[in-house]
């Protein structure tokens, strides 16, 4: 199965059968296709579906089992990625300013020093999340919202050609979810490629104009209303239920 295909777009993302998975156990399988320079992809499929283990090979903290992913030239530094919000530690003692700055170290270096101008794109980046006034606060007392929206400020930072967020807005009331939205349409209008792992298909339909659609192996991908139409939803909830939890060899998806 393959993206379609789009003469004008440079790749900045090719699969080529790929496999992934854990000590041995696939999560994701035979996946092929190329993801173009400046596409807002959603990354949908029932739970377990191999969203997360995707995000997360491409992002190089998971080595293929089986195939590979060409990032086309792109280093580790041109890539931001937004865990899912269970698998960060709050509790880690650093203030809302002094997390947002992470998103310099990686250009910056991380004794680098945050000077002046540093500090006013620190400032500009709070200010567009609408988190003024919270610099000093420690991240352990901020709400899932406001720890969300200092998430994104240190991915604006980051200044990223390819942006991989795993469900960023679970858990989020409406006008956060619009005002983080707006975020990505502006990361979209600039050129850069954003796949979200998202599980709301109505957000999907009306934000992403392109979906690839997991059961562990790919059940389609292309225009987010193709890709997103009944029938496969149908085939990707059967595939889920199919699947065993321990399963060791590759199933070819039909
Ligand atoms: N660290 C790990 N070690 C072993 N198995 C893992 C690990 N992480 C994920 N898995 C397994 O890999 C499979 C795919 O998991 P993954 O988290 O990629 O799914 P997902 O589509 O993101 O699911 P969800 O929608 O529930 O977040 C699941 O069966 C999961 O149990």
């Amino acid at each position: 199965m393959s993206a379609p295909a789009d003469a004008s777009a440079k790749a900045q993302i090719a699969f080529s059968d790929l496999t992934l998975g854990y000590e041995r156990h696939p999560a994701v399988h035979h996946l092929s296709g190329t993801v173009h320079e400046g596409t807002l992809l959603a990354v949908c499929g029932p739970n377990g579906a191999g969203k997360s283990t995707l995000l997360k090979g491409i992002t190089g903290a998971l080595r293929p089992l089986g195939g590979g992913i060409d990032l086309k030239g792109l280093s580790t530094r041109d890539i931001a990625y937004l865990p899912q919000g269970a698998e960060i530690d709050r509790s880690f003692p650093i203030s809302v300013f002094d997390m947002v700055a992470m998103g310099l170290w990686r250009r910056a270096g991380l004794f680098g020093g945050i000077g002046a101008k540093d500090r006013e794109r620190i400032e500009a980046a709070l200010a567009a999340v609408g988190l003024q006034g919270f610099e000093t606060r420690p991240i352990g007392t901020l709400s899932g919202g406001q720890m969300q929206r200092t998430l994104f400020a240190r991915l604006l930072l980051q200044d990223a050609r390819l942006i991989l967020l795993d469900e960023p807005f679970t858990a989020l009331d409406a006008s956060t979810v619009a005002d983080l939205v707006a975020l990505v349409g502006r990361w979209h209008r600039e050129g850069r490629t954003v796949m979200a792992v998202l599980h709301d298909f109505e957000m999907v339909r009306q934000t992403f104009p392109q979906t690839l659609l997991l059961a562990r192996g790919p059940v389609a991908w292309g225009p987010t209303r193709d890709a997103l139409s009944p029938e496969n939803l149908l085939k990707a909830r059967r595939m889920g239920e199919a699947w065993h939890q321990d399963a060791t060899s590759c199933t070819r998806a039909a």
